[in-house]
């Protein structure tokens, strides 16, 4: 059955609610992301609060909230399997919907998995209504509708039993805001281009692609009806060798989440305190910077920050007229090169910075290079 009805009548997906990481250890994962960018713990669920099978740290930073989840017993083959496949990584994408029901209802029409139908979680502080569904690979959506609730985080948490310690709470505010987009890589992406367009009515929003010396890729972003929330999906072009895409879906062991943009009013505070905190941005060449003057007076930017510190901190600059963005990605978080994350500014620009698109691709490459996983002339079957 096809509907010809405007399915933003019936649900809307809101938001980012939180990301939950699948890791060997939740309590050393969350302490890394509290004590390298500024998170803290806001909520927890394990043995001492009765949930005996799995444990959850929950961290925030302003409207960023990540989940820690590992097993507490031996043989949870869900979770492990997870592991062996994919390491420590993103496993779902938490999204807030004001209408639960009808989202799924239209995911049935089409045909999408649904992984768990809507049920409803309730404690002292009020009801939330839950349902999951899987986009592709082993990913998954959390929709979370909030009925009633106003606890800290979800029904069943309690507040956090440790605090990060007194080190941790003299390191400097990072000041991170909220997710402003979550981007993922696939060894073919259209069929979950697809999904998102028919199971959540996501619209196109920009595409692009881009080629190096020795590979590509390209990438479509999408959004929701009101435009609140962006995702991008990326796929390797045909090139002479590996591409950042493929060296990701080999590590990660299939389709995942690549990276996700975490936003700043501030970015020069921002990055010169994550990197106080320890946290490592790749290096992006002297020449970007040489081109970025004649670049900002070509695109009649009104440049506000200082160009000599954004050199210094290997920030980047893309825009027009009216209104710009400023942007970094940081190195892998974990040993696997496959998550990282990005730190964005936008002062005025909605978009995806085009002009940013190779230098970022070329920064990431030259870590590929690094690792051993860049040659040219790979023969592509
Ligand atoms: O512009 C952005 O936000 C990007 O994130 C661009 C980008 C995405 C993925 C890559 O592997 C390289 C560059
Ligand atoms: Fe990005």
């Amino acid at each position: 059955m096809h509907y010809n009805c405007d399915m933003t009548d019936k649900f809307q997906i809101v938001n980012f609610h939180h990301i939950t990481f699948w890791v060997g250890n939740a309590k050393q994962a969350a302490i890394f992301y509290c004590t390298r960018m500024g998170f803290e713990p806001i909520a927890y669920k394990g043995l001492e609060t009765g949930s005996k099978s799995v444990v959850a740290h929950v961290i925030k930073q302003g409207n960023i909230i990540f989940v820690f989840k590992s097993a507490l017993t031996s043989g949870n083959k869900e979770i492990g399997d997870h592991l062996i496949q994919h390491g420590d990584g993103v496993r779902d994408i938490a999204l807030t919907v004001n209408n639960c029901g009808a989202l799924i209802e239209n995911i049935k029409e089409n045909e999408g998995k649904v992984l768990k139908d809507t049920w409803e979680e309730s404690d002292e502080n009020g009801t939330v209504r839950f349902a999951k569904v899987a986009p592709y690979g082993d990913t998954t959506h959390l929709l979370v509708e909030n009925l009633t609730y106003k606890g800290i985080f979800l029904p069943g948490y309690k507040a956090p039993i440790e605090s990060t310690g007194p080190i941790v709470a003299k390191l400097p505010q990072v000041n991170l805001e909220y997710i402003d987009h979550i981007v993922s890589n696939h060894t073919l992406m259209e069929q979950a281009v697809e999904w998102y367009e028919k199971n959540c009515k996501f619209h196109k929003f920009w595409y692009h692609q881009l080629s190096t010396d020795i590979s590509g890729f390209r990438s479509t972003v999408l959004t929701n009806h009101s435009e609140t929330l962006k995702i991008a999906l990326n796929e390797s072009v045909p090139g002479k060798g590996k591409s950042q895409i493929e060296e990701y879906v080999e590590y990660y062991g299939g389709d995942g989440i690549q990276h996700i943009a975490l936003s700043t009013s501030d970015i020069i505070t921002t990055v010169e305190r994550l990197k106080e905190r320890g946290t490592e941005f790749p290096y992006v060449p002297a020449s970007y910077y040489d081109n970025l003057k004649e670049r900002i007076r070509h695109l009649k930017i009104n440049l506000y920050e200082n160009l000599e510190k954004l050199e210094e901190l290997n920030i980047l600059v893309d825009g027009q007229e009216d209104g710009y963005l400023l942007q970094i990605f940081t190195k892998p978080l974990q040993d696997r090169p496959s998550l990282f994350m990005e730190i964005i500014q936008r002062r005025g620009h909605s978009g995806f910075g085009e002009g940013n698109f190779k230098t970022l691709f070329e920064a990431v490459e030259r870590q590929q290079q690094a690792r051993g996983n860049l040659f040219k002339n790979v023969i592509h079957k």
